[in-house]
């Protein structure tokens, strides 16, 4: 039985279960799982106990029939236990569900740092903004009027962005880039890394705003639209951006637009992934292969699995796309 197995019941009238979630017990206050088993072996057999979470003082107890968990439940729940140190127990029902590891394991490993996924063109500058300037660069957003679609929020400058044909409408000027990103435009300017900063031209800027859950689907931005590089600048929240690249004959390009929209099973065999953690204040650059060979994307997690810890997506994330 591993941890975290079993989901802590989210109402207070939970459906009954052969499994007990447990609190104010085990290890960390003094109770070992034998111990645990052995007083609640008194109701039925036990199939086993668990830690419920890493706190060390809620665990899972598993019986094998339903019955013996409510008598049990019925008996011990509220009341100081004498065989338990004269504890109180709190005790719910708790459900199977999928493991922590289940949710994310779907994922490549997570890497920090642009240079470990060896995909030319593609770079991550950790705190490009300060938190000052980060809360600044939020507030006057949210000064602004939020376009919704179906699933986030989008603000666009420069350019308005048709998503029926992922491209600009270069017919529709919206005018200059807020004077709230020119401080920003000048430190892009200054991106190391950069071969030809003379070449960059940023007159379009995408503002989404993710809830949390949320993410984006595979895609490589319009060519025709976007020449060149692509800055993305994360705030609030953070998230991981994978990459795929597929091998030849693999996707199709979607004859219907410009774009290049994945057209190929989500888990065939003929691509590369690889995965990078953007914290909120991060700038990434995509840039040649990064840019033009490989699909990005935003994987529909509340949770990210980062070198072995369990990353909580915040309630939003708000991202100043550059290109
Ligand atoms: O949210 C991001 O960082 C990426 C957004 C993106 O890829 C896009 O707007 O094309
Ligand atoms: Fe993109």
């Amino acid at each position: 039985m591993g941890l975290q197995r079993f989901g802590r019941p989210k109402g207070v009238e939970s459906k009954s279960s052969p499994n007990l979630f447990v609190a104010n017990c085990g290890p960390a206050v003094g109770l070992s799982h034998d111990t645990i088993a052995s007083v609640f072996s008194a109701f039925g057999e036990v199939k086993g106990v668990c830690s419920a979470d890493e706190s060390g003082a809620r665990v899972i107890v598993s019986y094998g029939d339903e019955s013996s968990a409510k008598a049990a439940l019925e008996a011990l729940d509220g009341q100081p236990c004498p065989d338990l140190g004269g504890r109180s127990l709190h005790i719910r029902y708790s459900v199977l569900q999928p493991t922590l590891q289940g949710k994310v394991n779907d994922s490549v490993p997570v890497s920090l740092v642009a240079l470990d996924l060896n995909i030319p063109g593609l770079y991550l500058l950790h705190d490009f903004v300060s938190p000052k300037e980060e809360e600044e660069l939020l507030a006057a957003v949210d000064d602004k009027p939020w376009k919704s679609l179906a699933k986030r929020r989008v603000q666009h400058y420069g350019y308005e962005f048709c998503y029926e044909t992922r491209n600009v409408n270069t017919r529709q000027h919206l005018g200059e880039l807020p004077s709230f990103v020119s401080p920003i435009l000048e430190r892009i300017s200054l991106f190391p890394n950069l071969d030809n900063h003379a070449n960059i031209v940023l007159d379009q800027l995408t503002v989404n705003e993710y809830p949390l859950g949320v993410g984006l689907s595979p895609h490589i931005d319009t060519h025709s639209a976007f020449e060149g590089f692509i800055f993305s600048l994360s705030l609030a929240g953070p998230c991981i951006m994978e990459f795929r690249r597929y091998t030849e004959g693999t996707w199709l390009p979607n004859t219907s637009s410009t774009s290049t929209k994945v057209q190929t099973p989500e888990n065939g065999p003929n691509f590369l992934r690889r995965a990078i953690y953007l914290p909120p204040r991060s700038m990434l650059l995509l840039s040649g292969e990064a840019r033009y060979a490989w699909h990005h994307y935003i994987p529909h997690h509340k949770i990210d699995l980062v070198k072995d810890s369990i990353v909580r997506r915040g309630p939003r994330r708000v991202s100043f796309t550059f290109r």
